[in-house]
C-alpha cells in the first residue's frame, strides 16, 4: 500500500479520538492524536493520525467545516484511508452532526458511498437488522434516551440518518454479507444505479462480523463508524510496525475528574468511593449560586495524593439542575473541571484521569497540548496518553460509558505501576 500514513481519522470529540487511537495503536500502528487541526509537524514514522474535533455538539456548519478541513489535511499528508469516527451510541440530534458531516465528505471527495458502522461489540454496541443496541437494549430505550446533550430518539440507523442526511441508507444483513464479495457488490451496484450517493449500514453484532465487512469494504478510501472496525483483526494488515511505548512514570499525585452522568461512570464512582477513595462533590447548584468556587474546591482536595472531583448525578437530578439552562450548567461544570486539571498540572500532578467526552474536551482544551502519543489501554478504547509537550504527564480520558467498575483504580495503577488494565 502506498503512502506513509495508513489511516487518517477524525473524531467528533476527544474521548472518541482516544478510543479510535487506542485501537489503531493496538493494531501495532504508531499513532499520534492531535487536539484540533495540527499546527505542528507530523512526528517521524507515524502510521496513523487521529484528529480530535469538537464537532459532536458544535453548530452544524462549524462541525462540517472543521471536519472537511481536517480530512483534506490528512489526505494532503498522504493518508491512504480516511476514517470518520463518531460515537458508538450515534450521539447526534435530528439536525446533525453525523449526517451533515458524512454528506459533505461524500461530496467533497466525490465518493458514491461509504459505511455507517457504529458497532463496537467489545463495549456492548451492536447493530442488528440495521438497529443499534446498547448491551442488548435498543438505543432509544437505553440510558441514551436521557443523554444531557444528545438524547437519542430512535434505534434504526436509517431512521436516525433520514432526519440528518440528504442521502439514503442501504442495510446489509449478516446473511447477505455471507453471500460473499461479488454478490454483495452486485447489490450495491444495483442500489447505486438509483442513488448517486448513499450509505451502507452493515449488521455487526459479533466480533467475527468485522471480518466479513472488511473483507468486502476494507479498502474503501473513506470509512465511518465507531471504533469497532478499527479494532478488528482484519484491520491489522494495515499495520506497519509494532508500537511499544512505555507509558508509566514514578507515582506522584493523581487527579480524577468525572463529568459524565452515564451509568458506567456512576458505577465507577461508587466503586471508587466504596473502596475508600477520597472524593469531592462538585455540586452544580452551589457552583451556580457562588457557594463554592474553583478555589474552594481546589482547597478541599489539594492535600490528597489521589482525589476524585465529580459532578455526575442521576438523570432526574440532572434534569432539575438543567432548569437553570442546559448549556449554562454544562459550560460551568466543564470549565470548573478544566480549571481543576490546569491547577493540578501546575502543582505537579502526574496523572489526570477524566470521565466524559465533553468534560475531557474541556480539560484537554484547558491544558492546551497539541498532540499526544498513544500508549497501552486501561480498558478497550481508553489508552494512556502522553502529551508531546509534557513527557512527565499521563492522561487517561474515558468516554462516559466505557471502562470496568474499578476503572479509576485501574487507571491510577496502570499509569503509576505499569500494570496492563485489559
Ligand atoms: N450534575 C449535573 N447536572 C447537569 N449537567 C451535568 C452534571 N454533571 C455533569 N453535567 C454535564 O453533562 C455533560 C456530560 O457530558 P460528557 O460528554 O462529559 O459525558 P458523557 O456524555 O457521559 O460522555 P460521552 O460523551 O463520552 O458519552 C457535561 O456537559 C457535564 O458538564
Ligand atoms: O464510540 C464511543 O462510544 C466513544 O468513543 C465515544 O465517542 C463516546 O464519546
Amino acid at each position: 500500500m502506498e503512502g506513509k500514513i495508513r489511516v487518517g481519522c477524525i473524531a467528533d470529540d476527544f474521548t472518541g479520538a482516544s478510543d479510535a487511537a487506542s485501537f489503531l495503536r493496538r493494531q501495532g500502528m504508531k499513532t499520534v492524536l492531535f487536539n484540533g487541526l495540527p499546527e505542528e509537524k507530523l512526528p517521524e514514522n507515524c502510521d496513523a493520525i487521529v484528529v480530535a474535533l469538537k464537532s459532536r455538539t458544535a453548530p452544524v456548519k462549524e462541525a462540517v467545516n472543521d471536519s472537511i478541513q481536517a480530512l483534506k489535511w490528512m489526505k494532503a499528508q498522504g493518508a491512504v484511508q480516511l476514517y470518520i469516527k463518531y460515537c458508538s451510541t450515534f450521539d447526534s440530534t435530528k439536525e446533525g452532526n453525523i449526517g451533515p458531516i458524512l454528506d459533505a465528505a461524500l461530496e467533497t471527495f466525490d465518493i458514491p458511498y461509504t459505511l455507517v458502522c457504529p458497532s463496537l461489540p467489545v463495549n456492548g454496541r451492536t447493530v442488528k437488522e440495521g438497529s443499534l443496541f446498547v448491551n442488548g437494549i435498543p438505543l432509544h430505550e437505553s440510558h441514551m434516551k436521557n443523554h444531557p446533550l444528545t438524547p437519542m430518539w430512535a434505534s434504526d440507523i436509517t431512521v436516525l440518518m433520514k432526519e440528518q442526511s440528504k442521502y439514503p441508507c442501504m442495510k446489509l444483513s449478516i446473511q447477505e454479507l455471507r453471500e460473499g464479495k461479488e454478490a454483495v457488490l452486485a447489490k450495491v451496484e444495483k442500489f447505486a444505479a438509483e442513488h448517486p450517493r448513499f450509505y451502507i449500514v452493515p449488521d455487526y453484532y459479533e466480533d467475527a462480523h468485522a471480518e466479513l465487512i472488511l473483507g468486502i469494504f476494507g479498502d474503501l478510501s473513506l470509512m465511518t463508524g465507531g471504533s469497532g472496525l478499527l479494532g478488528a483483526e482484519a484491520f491489522r494488515k494495515k499495520a506497519a510496525g509494532e508500537a511499544k511505548e512505555e507509558m508509566t512514570v514514578p507515582a506522584e499525585k493523581s487527579l480524577l475528574l468525572a463529568g459524565s452522568c452515564s451509568k458506567a461512570t456512576l458505577e465507577q464512582i461508587d466503586t471508587y468511593q466504596k473502596a475508600g477513595g477520597f472524593s469531592v462533590h462538585v455540586d452544580p447548584l452551589r457552583l451556580l449560586n457562588g457557594e463554592v468556587t474553583v478555589d474552594s474546591l481546589w482547597e478541599e482536595g489539594k492535600g490528597a495524593s489521589k482525589v476524585l472531583y465529580y459532578s455526575s448525578d442521576k438523570a432526574d437530578n440532572v434534569k432539575k439542575v438543567q432548569e437553570a439552562g442546559r448549556e449554562k450548567v454544562a459550560e460551568l461544570l466543564e470549565q470548573t473541571m478544566s480549571m481543576l486539571a490546569q491547577r493540578a498540572v501546575k502543582d505537579g500532578y502526574t496523572q489526570v484521569i477524566v470521565a466524559g467526552g465533553e468534560t475531557s474536551g474541556a480539560v484537554t482544551q484547558g491544558l492546551g497540548y497539541q498532540s499526544y502519543l498513544i500508549g497501552e489501554s486501561v480498558a478497550p478504547g481508553v489508552p494512556v496518553m502522553t502529551p508531546a509537550g509534557n513527557r512527565a504527564l499521563r492522561l487517561v480520558l474515558k468516554s462516559g460509558n466505557f471502562g470496568q467498575p474499578d476503572f479509576f483504580e485501574r487507571a491510577v495503577k496502570m499509569t503509576t505501576e505499569g500494570k496492563r488494565g485489559e
